[in-house]
């Protein structure tokens, strides 16, 4: 079997054919990667912060070739691939400090000698799945701080971002084993979750609940990162203009294709008509979609896209108004209008799934208690925006809203790497990802008593 992707701008262009690693050969490598786990934890705070600092270093010399790789595998726009290449060396420079961070506590002991201390410790190989709307950013905020605290890694990339995780691992450079990718699809990633002593996932909410389901099985700690169905409230104090500014930007930026997007807007009251008006027309006067110097771009393959515009015409033939958008654009790759609907049904998929894909819904809301209602009605609550020029607002929604961020006059898309990060309810399962927390999950705690030899307890 082999693995292959294609650029979504350009399907006859095959991006990489490389040969999947197989069951066998995944369970393989994560022996492997055991093997070379003594070895790299034996390197030493020192050793491990040196390594990541090289890898910090290789990605940062190498990032124009990286932001050419992303733009052309992924289909994601030249400015945004190079915010990634630049996030992706600062999330290594920061958890190349992580092996200096303290790794337990000293306690009082109840009796009162010696020393009852606790002390963090690797489990031994992470295996990691990532998905390919961010090929470089996820790998790296997963990896690096496993292999800071002296895991060794193997990670499954997805398929469509197959180039890009290859790339990242050959610049990093770290010793054999320490850091392998297994090219592959749910076979690979069956086997991965079977052999690894720590999982962490990011992807759909379906195959994350398998995988959660797998680790539980084995009793191995997991964390997953699945699907938000994003919304955004807009009260009629709002600054219109900039709300529709970030959620124009937040709805067609990359197409959609982050698991901050949003995909339901909520006017409040007297908001609806104007910001109707001011996000269709930020959203049609998007500069030529299809230019990957725009923001919003293709999506990533032809079953996306035929099952984006299915949603679109199906919303339509119910009785849905597009105020913006609604079709395909003829032309080569995956690429539809950015798009904005209104009237859509509650029941209709596009209220209740993700779609990863450059489309939102307009509703309305009578008030804040309503809008809140609206926002928190589903089992996907990831990241919720809120527009409004009032303090008390935005703290009364920052408490109330069923979500892993809030975030006030910005867009729900966008991630500060070093603050926990995760969806609420269905989103997310497990501990957080990135900051400092993700350090814990990556190591089990132990406690250890140390009495003077000869003492009588
Ligand atoms: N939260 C997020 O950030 C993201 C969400 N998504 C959502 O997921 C949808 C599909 O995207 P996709 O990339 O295919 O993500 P999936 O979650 O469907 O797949 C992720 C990876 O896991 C593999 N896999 C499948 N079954 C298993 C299993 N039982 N155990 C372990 N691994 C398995 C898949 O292989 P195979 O490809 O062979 O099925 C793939 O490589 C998107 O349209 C979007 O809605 C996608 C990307 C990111
Ligand atoms: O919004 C972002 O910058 C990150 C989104 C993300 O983590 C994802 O789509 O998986």
């Amino acid at each position: 079997m082999s693995v292959s992707s294609y650029n979504p701008a350009d399907p006859s262009d095959l991006v990489i054919e490389v040969a999947a690693a197989g069951g066998p050969g995944t369970t393989q490598a994560v022996a492997d990667a055991r093997a070379a786990q003594t070895a790299w934890l034996a390197l030493g705070a020192g050793g491990r912060s040196a390594a990541l600092g090289r890898a910090a270093d290789a990605v940062e010399a190498n990032a124009d070739e990286l932001a050419a790789l992303i733009v052309r595998e992924v289909g994601k726009p030249h400015a945004e691939a190079r915010g990634e290449v630049a996030r992706t060396v600062a999330i290594w420079r920061y958890y190349a400090q992580a092996p200096y961070a303290p790794s337990g506590a000293v306690h009082e002991p109840a009796a009162g000698e010696g020393l009852l201390l606790t002390r963090r410790r690797p489990y031994g190989v992470a295996g990691l799945i990532t998905p390919w709307n961010f090929p470089l950013a996820i790998p790296t905020w997963k990896a690096a701080p496993a292999l800071a605290v002296g895991n060794t890694v193997v990670l499954k990339p997805a398929p469509e971002g197959t180039a890009c995780a290859l790339r990242l691992a050959e610049l990093a450079g770290l010793p054999e084993g320490v850091l392998t990718v297994v090219p592959g699809g749910a076979e690979e990633g069956a086997a991965l979750v079977a052999a690894s002593d720590v999982v962490s996932f990011t992807g759909s909410t379906a195959v994350g609940r398998a995988v959660v389901a797998a680790t539980t099985e084995r009793g191995i700690p997991v964390q997953a990162e699945m699907g938000g169905l994003n919304a955004a409230i807009v009260l009629p104090d709002a600054d219109i203009a900039q709300a529709a500014g970030h959620l124009a930007a937040a709805i067609a930026g990359y197409a959609g294709q982050k698991c901050t997007a949003t995909s339901r807007v909520i006017a409040v009251g007297d908001a609806y008509e104007p910001l109707a008006e001011a996000l269709a027309k930020a959203l049609t006067s998007i500069a030529e979609p299809t230019a990957l110097t725009g923001v919003c771009g293709p999506v990533i393959n032809q079953a996306a896209l035929e099952r984006l515009t299915g949603a679109v015409d199906s919303a339509v033939a119910a009785g849905a108004n597009a105020l913006a958008g609604g079709h395909r654009i003829e032309r080569d790759g995956w690429f539809i209008e950015p798009t904005l609907l209104e009237q859509v049904p509650a029941e209709h998929p596009l209220r209740t799934e993700e779609f990863f894909g450059p489309v939102a819904v307009l509703l309305r809301a009578a008030d804040l208690d309503e809008a809140i209602a609206v926002a928190n009605d589903t089992p996907h609550s990831l990241s919720t925006s809120v527009h409004t020029r009032d303090l008390d607002t935005a703290l009364a929604a920052a408490d109330r809203l069923d979500a892993g961020m809030v975030r006030v006059n910005a867009p729900s898309s966008g991630v500060d790497f070093h603050v926990p990060f995760s969806g609420a309810k269905g989103a997310g399962y497990g501990p957080r990802e990135q900051g400092q927390a993700v350090l814990d999950f990556y190591t089990a705690e132990r406690t250890v008593t140390l009495l003077p030899a000869g003492s009588p307890r």
